[in-house]
């Protein structure tokens, strides 16, 4: 594609679908800065600026620096209800600015000892802040409203109690008719180096007895993202607890792949994943070889029995937007106009709202 197609399309005007996000890794540094300004103003943080502790213009943390950012930094200064309404507030806003029109937030239920928050006041205030975005800041112009709806994650060093305790908020905050913001599925995220993933088994496989309950909350897991964590042997049990979307899917052998292709072109069954590729992400953190041109969204993208869905991930630590995202696959996979909307509107297929939602974002994607 040569510059001037490119600049044929607006990025950013282009209604786009977020599946892949997680909120605290999507809190801009800027927004990170205005609540630690706050607190240390209120003498209720000893932490240092977070513009010092994650200069603007950094983006390559590998996996090893990227986890510890969470637990030594951005949990610390997020420990209150304020800081979560203010900064979830902030995370929505950047999200439509940047023309998402309907976005899958996802994240870790955390207790806040110190502001006595317990997991489920966690949820119901993130919950509770979306539902009064939405009421409140209805856009000026563009092609219409962001609807967001949440995904509970795992964590996978959690114990599988701590798991059930996550099934549990999404029983209680999931609504199978989806006419309100509610929480629609589960993932399995978190480092890819804790191993012994086999014990969530009663929580993520869509087949447990608990989960067959509810067979409207769905199943999003982190897959093959580190060499630690893409044996055949653990993938093959993450496929069989049939998950609805995977996300990265980066180390898999033939087999895993054929798996992958096989369920969208089954005859029974005809179910494609969805596949969440998070193209900066990957690159600046390391975890493909190479750079852009390199990225098995080159593999993946015509494939007709997946559903390929580009996302953003940490769009706070990686500093890439999704309008970003779009304009990298156009410049480096050669995408013209009609490809760009094909694939921002192929994942319409795979989100997990209701067929309200689905028709919603029929009429407003560009063809
Ligand atoms: C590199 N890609 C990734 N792979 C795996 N897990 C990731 C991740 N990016 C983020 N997280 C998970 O999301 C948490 C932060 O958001 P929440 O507090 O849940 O909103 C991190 O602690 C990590 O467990």
């Amino acid at each position: 594609m040569t510059q001037s197609q490119k600049d044929e399309i607006d990025f950013t005007a282009l209604p786009k679908i977020e599946l892949h996000a997680h909120l605290s890794g999507s809190i801009s540094r800027q927004c990170l800065h205005e609540i630690w300004l706050k607190k240390k103003a209120e003498g209720k943080t000893d932490l240092e600026d977070p513009l010092v502790v994650m200069p603007e213009g950094k983006h390559d943390y590998d996996l090893k620096t990227f986890f510890p950012l969470f637990s030594t930094y951005t949990y610390r200064l997020i420990d209150d209800a304020w800081s979560l309404r203010y900064s979830t507030l902030s995370v929505l806003r950047d999200f439509a600015a940047d023309g998402v029109v309907y976005l899958e937030l996802r994240t870790t239920p955390r207790e806040m000892p110190a502001a006595g928050l317990d997991k489920e006041d966690y949820v119901r205030l993130v919950l509770d802040t979306i539902s009064q975005y939405e009421a409140a800041e209805p856009p000026a112009s563009g092609p219409g409203m962001m609807h967001t709806r949440l995904i509970l994650s795992v964590d996978r060093r959690n114990t599988l109690p701590e798991a059930q305790h996550v099934l549990s908020l999404a029983e209680k905050f999931h609504s199978p008719d989806d006419r309100n913001v509610n929480v629609v599925a589960l993932d399995l995220c978190g480092d890819p180096s804790a191993p012994d993933i086999y014990k969530f088994a009663p929580v993520l496989d869509s087949r447990a007895p608990r989960r067959r309950l509810i067979p409207t909350l769905k199943t999003t897991l982190h897959f093959a993202e580190a060499e630690c964590s893409s044996s055949d042997a653990e993938l093959s049990t993450l496929l069989s607890w049939q998950p609805d979307r995977i996300g990265h899917v980066i180390h898999i052998s033939q087999t895993i792949r054929e798996a992958i292709v096989a369920r969208g072109g089954g005859t029974d069954e005809k179910r494609p994943y969805g596949l969440e590729l998070c193209l900066s992400c990957n690159v600046h953190a390391g975890m493909i070889s190479g750079g852009f041109e390199e990225h098995h969204f080159g593999e993946w993208w015509q494939e007709k029995d997946c559903v390929v869905v580009i996302c953003t991930d940490d769009v706070g630590v990686f500093g890439s937007k999704l309008s970003n995202e779009y304009a990298l696959v156009a410049h480096h996979f050669g995408l013209g106009r009609a490809e760009i909307c094909a694939l921002a509107r192929r994942g319409i297929d795979v989100i997990f709202a209701g067929e309200d939602e689905k028709a919603r974002l029929r009429e407003i994607m560009w063809t």
